[in-house]
């Protein structure tokens, strides 16, 4: 697990998880697909996992992503004398500098979030798509009216959405990883407990994407939610801290 972790593989999981999911249905015959998302409670939209751990996704992230970032001030701003004495700072400094960082990046996940969905939106509505029950242009606000959001070319928004988030939690979990390597120390309980529960979200978000690989969307409406799933992690842990301006004022 730690390397897996640590060595970033976790990048691969979802193009793996939609390539099966694509072979799976192309091999398998289209009405017993359709008969199997009829029959089986766990393959239909309403069932407990995908209305909890999708559409209560934001929440979990968050409980989850507040968690670490804690944790990540916990570890890092009581080991200070580790830091040469040139480079070490205040307690409240620290833990100022660290705390705003991970508001910044729930601030810049969310901020993106929203474009990335007003996109998805618009492109589903340019291309003749609408809802049932109001003229609303909004997918969330139609399924919230509980109206049908149809005829549109509809990227995956489990895909886009379920990658993003999983991928920033992955992230969070190789850099304390790392640094608790480095560090030399045997990991604590509280670790573990981050740990795993982290990962076991992360092991049901998989599971949600792979019955959306195999029963829903078409095959590009589902590639293009996996490379829209990839815009939060590469701004936030990719470009803003490869350019220092960037990094200077938001990290
Ligand atoms: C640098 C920055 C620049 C900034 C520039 C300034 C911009 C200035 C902005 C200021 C303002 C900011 C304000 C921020 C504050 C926010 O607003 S933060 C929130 C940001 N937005 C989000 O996070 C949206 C997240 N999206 C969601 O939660 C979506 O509901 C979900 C969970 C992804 C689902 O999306 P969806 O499109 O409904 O689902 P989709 O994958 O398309 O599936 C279609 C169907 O297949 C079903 N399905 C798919 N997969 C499955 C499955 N595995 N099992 C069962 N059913 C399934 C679905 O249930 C659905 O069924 P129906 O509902 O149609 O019956």
């Amino acid at each position: 697990m730690d390397k897996f972790i640590e060595r970033g593989r976790f990048a691969f999981v979802y193009p793996v998880v939609l390539i099966c999911g694509l072979v799976v249905h192309l091999l398998a015959n289209g009405s017993t697909l359709q008969h199997q998302k009829d029959t089986y409670y766990l393959l239909s939209p309403n069932n407990v996992i995908n209305l909890v751990f999708a559409y209560k996704g934001n929440l979990i992230w968050t409980i989850l992503f507040v968690s670490l970032a804690a944790y990540q001030i916990k570890i890092r701003v009581s080991r200070s004398d580790l830091l040469p004495r040139d480079a070490r700072t205040t307690y409240p400094a620290r833990w100022h500098r660290l705390g705003k960082e991970y508001a910044v990046k729930i601030i810049l996940k969310n901020l993106l979030l929203y474009v990335i969905f007003f996109v998805i939106d618009c492109v589903f509505v340019w291309t003749g798509g609408s809802c049932s029950s109001s003229a609303t242009k909004s997918a969330e606000r139609c399924r919230k009216e509980g109206g049908k959001w149809e005829n549109g070319f509809d990227i995956s928004g489990h895909f886009c959405f379920l990658t993003n988030v999983s991928l920033i939690l992955w992230l969070e979990l190789s850099s304390i990883q790392k640094y608790l390597n480095s560090d030399e120390r045997t990991p604590s309980k509280l670790w573990r407990v981050l740990l795993y529960s982290n990962v076991s979200v992360l092991v049901i978000w998989a599971f949600v994407l792979s019955v959306t690989a195999i029963y829903y969307h078409t095959t590009l409406e589902k590639i293009l939610g996996l490379l829209m799933g990839y815009i939060c992690p590469v701004i936030m842990y990719w470009l803003v801290p490869s350019h220092t301006a960037l990094r200077q004022l938001l990290y």
